[in-house]
């Protein structure tokens, strides 16, 4: 029988999510941030007061704190300027940064790629590391790390996005970097990001986690799929889930979604699904995944206290993905879940 699915409804109390932000500071933010994203001028006038994130050739600029943790150096306007002019740079190249928001003090915040620069000099000149975006992802506190990879995304579209599909001919992107558009045909091109539905899998006492070839040893994660064209997300989670393991969910439920920058920019979608007891047996498609399993409350919950991958030699031991990743919010949810029905029994 086919599966049946309900509307999508919301997993958790609202407190579990980042709160929703009501205050007006938020609102006329959001609407500054929005007029600098229209208003080439403005823009430009946001620039000569904003803050930058560095990049070199899309790796994000990192500074260690006092207390050993990493952060993305912040460097003012000014203090750009005076970097650039020092490294021999006219500072032309300061108007190609592309906007990513705003800090609570209304300072506009912007992402620079200075790949023209020598990397050590830049490195000097602002007492950072340029460090690549999956290593710098997961060094990063977790308000950080998105920000960061909000930034690396929007530069990487525009270092690849200079010719129109249709004419071939260059496109110009507006101050912010929001958009760009065919100088020939008038074509407006935004972002793209691809949509994924990722899904933990419960039947009642345990969850099913897959692996691919490609991923460390021992890394087990939730299964994750990439929307079909014309799909709605019941019906990519419907599909993944029967191509990659053989199993039809009876009900499904949203948790929360997050922008996930690798290999390139997907809006991943987390929900959880349910099968009944009597209808957990894989047919795991290996051209897909090396493996899937289900696993049980006792080892999820001592995958969680794996705080680093296992080392070359170790003995191989189950660990997930580590707390930026949805997969891990939506595995830690199921843990809750799993605790709070065994106090109700
Ligand atoms: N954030 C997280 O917690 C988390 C966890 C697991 C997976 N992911 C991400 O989810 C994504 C999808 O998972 P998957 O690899 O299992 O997907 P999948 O099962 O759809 O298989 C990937 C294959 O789908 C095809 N494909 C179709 N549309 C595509 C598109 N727009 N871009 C790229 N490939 C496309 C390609 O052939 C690719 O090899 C991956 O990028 C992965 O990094 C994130
Ligand atoms: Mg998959």
């Amino acid at each position: 029988m086919a599966a049946m699915f309900r509307p999508l409804k919301i997993l958790l109390p609202a407190t579990k999510h980042p709160p929703v932000r009501c205050c007006s500071g938020f609102i006329s933010r959001m609407r500054y941030l929005n007029r600098l994203k229209e208003d080439d001028e403005a823009c430009a006038a946001a620039l000569q007061d904003g803050v930058f994130f560095l990049f070199h050739r899309l790796s994000p600029l990192l500074q260690r704190t006092e207390r050993g943790t990493f952060r993305p150096a912040e460097v003012h306007c000014t203090d750009l300027q005076s970097i650039l002019e020092r490294l021999g740079s006219d500072g032309s190249s300061v108007k190609e940064s592309v906007l990513i928001g705003c800090s609570e003090q209304n300072q506009a915040q912007f992402c620079l790629d200075v790949g023209e620069l020598d990397q050590a000099a830049v490195e000097e000149e602002c007492q950072g590391k340029f460090v690549d975006l999956r290593k710098s992802f997961f060094l990063l506190r977790r308000a950080e790390a998105p920000l960061v990879a909000k930034g690396q995304a929007l530069l990487r579209w525009h270092q690849t996005s200079g010719f129109c599909s249709a004419t071939g001919q260059p496109t110009q992107r507006n101050q912010s970097g929001s958009q760009r558009v065919c100088s020939s045909s008038g074509i407006v091109y935004y972002p793209k990001m691809a949509p994924v539905v990722i899904v933990l899998v419960s039947d009642g006492k345990r969850c099913l986690l897959g692996r691919q070839s490609s991923f460390p040893p021992g890394l087990y994660s939730a299964l994750a799929g990439f929307c079909d064209m014309g799909e709605t997300l019941e019906e990519t989670l419907n599909r993944e889930l029967a191509e990659e393991v053989g199993l039809e969910v009876h009900s499904v439920s949203y948790s929360s979604s997050q922008h996930w920058p690798f290999p390139h920019s997907s809006f991943m979608v987390g929900c959880h699904a349910s099968v009944s007891p009597a209808h957990t047996q894989l047919k795991v498609d290996h051209s897909e995944l090396e493996d899937a399993r289900w696993f049980s409350l006792e080892e999820i919950t001592a995958a969680l206290k794996v705080k680093t991958p296992p080392r070359r030699g170790d003995a191989p031991s189950l660990w997930i993905p580590p707390k930026h990743a949805l997969a891990n919010r939506l595995i830690v949810e199921w843990v809750e879940q799993q605790r709070q029905s065994e106090k109700v029994e």
